[in-house]
């Protein structure tokens, strides 16, 4: 044997051993999960979006080498979409629209290999599914800025009504976030919506819908809210219905209905008559903490 196969032969046998541990580790890590389960069996989704980006953004803090950060995320997908599965019936609901399979791809990206997924063919009927318990967590495309007129209800209105643990939107996909390469479309991005409340991370957005008549324009939104000690971040999507008109805002910051300030936007002097929040995300991981 030379001393070069000698060398290759002694550095595999470490890799072997370096393979073990992890794979003791990951054995060890889903042992957890029994007693996990055991302590949330009061709620009806396992799935914990704020702590699955808390553990993401600590991971990558820590990381060092040469370990692309993107598969470091890749594998940690894999695994806790795998433990959320051991905790009891997981499926995910997919708008998947026409031919397109970007939903389905970062629902498949995002909760792992293990999950099934459904296809269907509307987002209402996703939150419906969601919503009577024939799936945990729903995945619908998000457009940022989308404007509809006069057509059926978008889903988004449906969460602003329901009671008991009605559909929230939990999370936005995609967590990490990839610059598109230049010239080429916008990549796909989605919400996802399950009947929990979503965790406060220390690094999250607030889904609002904001009821105003006709002909409130973006600047005009943005104004009233940042008047109102809010920062908005994007405007997700418009439904002009009549005399009625509904916006999506993401705003910075973990709010609760319960806040003054969103108690205080609905004012005669100002545009908008309701404020709903409909959930909100731990921020999605931005490229440049991946690269
Ligand atoms: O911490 C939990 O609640 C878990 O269920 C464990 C775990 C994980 O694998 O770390 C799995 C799924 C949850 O969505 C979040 C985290």
């Amino acid at each position: 044997m030379s001393q070069d196969s000698a060398n290759l032969d002694q550095l595999r046998r470490k890799i072997d051993c370096i393979d073990e541990s992890i794979h003791d580790l990951l054995m060890q890590r889903s042992d957890l999960v029994a007693h996990i389960a055991a302590a949330k069996s009061d709620s009806r989704v396992s799935l914990r979006p704020g702590r699955e980006a808390s553990i993401l953004r600590r991971l990558l803090a820590r990381h060092s080498g040469a370990f692309p950060k993107m598969a470091l995320v890749r594998i940690w997908r894999e695994i806790m979409g795998a433990l959320v599965a051991l905790q009891g019936p997981f499926s995910v609901a997919v708008h998947a629209v026409g031919r397109s399979t970007s939903s389905v791809e970062l629902a498949r990206n995002h909760f792992g290999t293990v999950a099934p997924l459904h296809a269907y063919r509307s987002a209402g009927q996703v939150v419906r599914a969601v919503a009577d318990g024939h799936a945990s967590v729903g995945v619908v495309p998000l457009t940022p800025g989308t404007e509809i007129a006069d057509e059926a209800e978008p889903w988004w209105a449906s969460l602003t009504v329901g009671s008991g643990e009605p559909p929230r939107v939990v999370a936005r996909l995609p967590f990490a976030v990839v610059l598109p390469a230049k010239g080429s479309p916008e990549p796909p991005q989605a919400l996802v919506i399950a009947c929990r409340d979503h965790d406060e991370t220390g690094d999250d957005r607030t889904v609002l819908v904001l009821e105003t008549g006709p002909e409130v324009s973006r600047d005009r939104l943005r104004a009233v809210l940042s008047a109102g000690g809010l920062e908005p971040a994007q405007l997700l999507a418009i439904y002009r219905h009549g005399a009625v008109w509904l916006h999506m805002v993401e705003i910075l910051g973990h709010v609760t209905a319960a806040d003054p300030r969103l108690v205080a936007l609905v004012a005669p002097k100002d545009p908008i008559s309701h404020v709903s929040v409909i959930g909100g995300y731990a921020t999605p991981l931005a490229a440049e903490a991946i690269s």
